[in-house]
């Protein structure tokens, strides 16, 4: 996979050289290119922003320096990526589709955002998501770009050692969170592991980590449990 990012701080994507990303970039698996967007600017003080029409505080990203960088970042198979508070959630879902593809190119924008007719223009020729990481506000799109590189490298085959560790992730195919996890000292400050998980009794485990994971998406994300569908579980899984 070919993943592009353009942005006015590449610094920032330095991260991406490390730990399991970094192994993918070194082995070939991840073909991850940064850009600085000042490359395609047309002065000499190198300029990416301007007044918003119609006023307002701040600044936009200019349309025409963006064109000059998607025009050459982009090809047919790309698929351009938006961060944005107004964007679409970004979810582990979002994160498996988006494995699956050849190109990603994630246009990270800053001030008050680009200007939204590059979002327009790319639209009628490539596919183009908006996409947010959630209700809150960030200053600019790289740190959307570090979650959504982190979220899709980790799924490319061979990058992560053990896949079978994918599977049981918290927003995992069941869609729960994750199981509480342990290891050793079997007990530390006056805290025992649950004596289940040392009884070597695989399916009383196997159990136990579902029911607590019933147990935490209940208490802490009910919204993902609406989502289940009710043929999967009982309620009565919770009662004490
Ligand atoms: C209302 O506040 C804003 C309105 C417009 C732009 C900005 C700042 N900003 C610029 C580019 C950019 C890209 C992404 C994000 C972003 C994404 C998520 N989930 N939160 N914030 C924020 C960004 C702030």
């Amino acid at each position: 996979m070919r993943i592009d990012v353009v942005t006015i701080f590449p610094e920032y994507l330095a991260p991406l050289e490390l730990s399991l990303v970094g192994k993918a970039r070194t082995s070939g698996l991840l073909d991850l290119r940064v850009h600085d967007l000042r490359t395609w600017t047309d002065d000499r003080h190198r300029t990416v922003d301007d007044t918003p029409f119609g006023g307002g505080a701040g600044m936009v990203m200019r349309p025409d320096v963006w064109g000059r960088a998607l025009d050459d970042v982009l090809t047919p198979e790309a698929h351009l990526l938006v961060p944005s508070p107004a964007g679409a959630p970004f979810t582990q879902r979002t994160a498996e589709t988006w494995a699956t593809e050849q190109h990603l190119v994630l246009a990270c924008g800053r001030y008050e955002g680009i200007d939204s007719r590059v979002v327009e223009h790319y639209a009628a020729r490539t596919r183009v998501t908006e996409v947010s990481l959630g209700d809150y506000v960030l200053n600019g799109g790289e740190v959307a770009a570090l979650v959504v590189v982190e979220a899709v490298a980790r799924l490319l085959p061979g990058v992560v050692g053990n896949p079978a560790s994918l599977v049981e992730e918290s927003h995992g195919a069941a869609g729960l969170l994750e199981y509480p996890v342990y290891t050793k000292p079997p007990s530390w400050q006056g805290h025992d592991v649950p004596e289940v998980l040392l009884s070597g009794h695989h399916a009383r485990i196997a159990r136990w980590r579902r029911d607590e994971a019933l147990r935490r998406t209940a208490a802490r994300r009910p919204d993902l449990l609406e989502a289940l569908d009710a043929g999967e579980w009982d309620r009565h899984d919770l009662e004490v």
